[in-house]
């Protein structure tokens, strides 16, 4: 049961080495916003995807869009296959910090955390 709970909360890259312990703030995925140089997140996970966006199915100018920001809903909304989801796994980099995660958040978001 241990090693369930802890696997939801770790993944390894194509490169086998565990990731999920890099935090990655959402200021610093904002600096990588250009077709040479593409971060995004999703579901709170950081992608560095510049070498994706000529193998994109759905295009390369629908990815550079959301450059530097949150993409889950765009990812969730256009109906992903669970092989696009897989494909994730070989460009994380890292996760946000566990103050600027919005889905995987022990307890879930409290209205105390938003900006005011
Ligand atoms: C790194 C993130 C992403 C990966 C790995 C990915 C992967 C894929 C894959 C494999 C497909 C082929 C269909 C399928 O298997 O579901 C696809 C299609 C598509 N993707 Fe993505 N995608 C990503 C991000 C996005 C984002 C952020 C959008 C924004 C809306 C998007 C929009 C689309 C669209 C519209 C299609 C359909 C293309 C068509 O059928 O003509 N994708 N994507």
């Amino acid at each position: 049961m241990a090693q369930v709970i802890t696997n939801i909360f770790t993944t390894t890259g194509s490169s086998g080495s565990l990731l999920a312990n890099k935090p990655i703030s959402l200021q610093e995925v904002s600096w990588h916003d250009t077709f040479n140089d593409c971060w995004i997140v999703i579901y709170d996970r950081v992608y560095d995807i510049t070498d994706f966006l000529n193998e994109h199915p759905g295009g390369e100018d629908i990815l550079v869009e959301h450059a530097g920001r949150d993409a889950t809903v765009a990812f969730r909304g256009s109906g992903h296959s669970a092989q696009a989801i897989k494909a994730l796994d070989k460009y994380l980099i890292g996760e946000l910090p566990q103050h600027e995660r919005i889905f995987r958040k022990p307890g879930g978001i409290q209205l105390s955390d938003l900006p005011t």
